[in-house]
């Protein structure tokens, strides 16, 4: 069940908390160069499969690998594997955008002259050259998540992980970054695995998309090319049927 150019499978996975099934027989794998968006409602179990694919946990039941690995076994061989840009851009305040971005690299070992060529370059690939030198405490929402992307790209992984990246972004804003993301991702051909409770979001940014009921199990799933109206706001039907899959299960894990 491993393919040979999957960056990440999940076979038959199970996460329970006590009593909770976080996940439930869960099967799927993102191919090189694929961006898969997974979409579900709050408590869909979107943050237990980051929590896996990072090594956070181990399954309780099924397998999880990124690039052939064990997350929760070889967490130290992943290191480095994996980029990720959360919802809020956790920077550090007293280092500049510049030194942000070099972090991920200097944790990995990174020569200084390199990681900072490295971090200047990502900062030039998110429009941010001229504010290399700024603190986060000097940068608008939107360049701090800038940032972000510039230092999760910046180690070279293998896998980026978007974790409600643009989601506290105003919608203009958003939409950029999207857009930006995309152009990065489709550049280097990056694996990356984008977790979003935003329809709209979803479609605009990857090649695929899982809809997940509560616990988490894959509902549907979407080619984009299914979307007859990928960056507009509005897809009509496709866009009521998903909203209701995602209101009817999570009612029905509720009941
Ligand atoms: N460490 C934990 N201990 C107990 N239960 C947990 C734990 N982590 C998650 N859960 C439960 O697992 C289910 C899925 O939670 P999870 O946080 O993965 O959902 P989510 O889709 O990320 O939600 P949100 O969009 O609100 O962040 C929920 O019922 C949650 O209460």
């Amino acid at each position: 069940m491993n393919q040979p150019n999957a960056v990440v499978t999940f076979t038959d996975v199970n996460q329970r908390f006590g009593a909770v099934t976080a996940v439930e027989e869960l099967s799927l794998r993102i191919g090189q160069g694929e961006r898969l968006a997974i979409l579900g409602r709050t408590g869909a179990g979107k943050s237990t499969l980051l929590n896996l694919l990072i090594g956070n946990l181990r399954p309780t039941r099924g397998t999880v690998r990124v690039d052939g690995l064990d997350p929760y076994a070889q967490h130290a061989e992943l290191q480095g594997v994996i980029g990720m840009a959360f919802q809020t851009p956790r920077l550090l305040p007293w280092r500049t955008a510049l030194d942000n971005v070099a972090v991920g690299m200097e944790i990995l070992g990174v020569p200084q002259s390199e990681r900072l060529e490295r971090a200047r370059t990502w900062l030039g690939k998110m429009h941010l050259a001229d504010s290399a030198g700024l603190f986060p405490s000097q940068l608008s929402g939107g360049m701090r998540q800038r940032v972000s992307l510039a230092r999760a790209f910046s180690i070279e992984p293998a896998l980026v992980l978007l974790d409600e990246s643009f989601s506290a972004l105003d919608e203009v804003t958003a939409r950029q970054l999207r857009e930006e993301f995309v152009e990065l991702a489709e550049a280097e051909r990056k694996t990356a695995l984008i977790v979003t409770h935003n329809i709209e979001e979803a479609f605009a940014i990857s090649h695929r998309v899982l809809l997940l009921g509560r616990p988490a199990r894959i509902l549907a799933e979407y080619a984009v090319s299914d979307c007859p109206a990928v960056g507009t706001t509005d897809f009509g039907d496709l866009r009521r049927s998903i909203h209701q899959q995602m209101v009817d299960a999570t009612r029905a894990a509720m009941a």
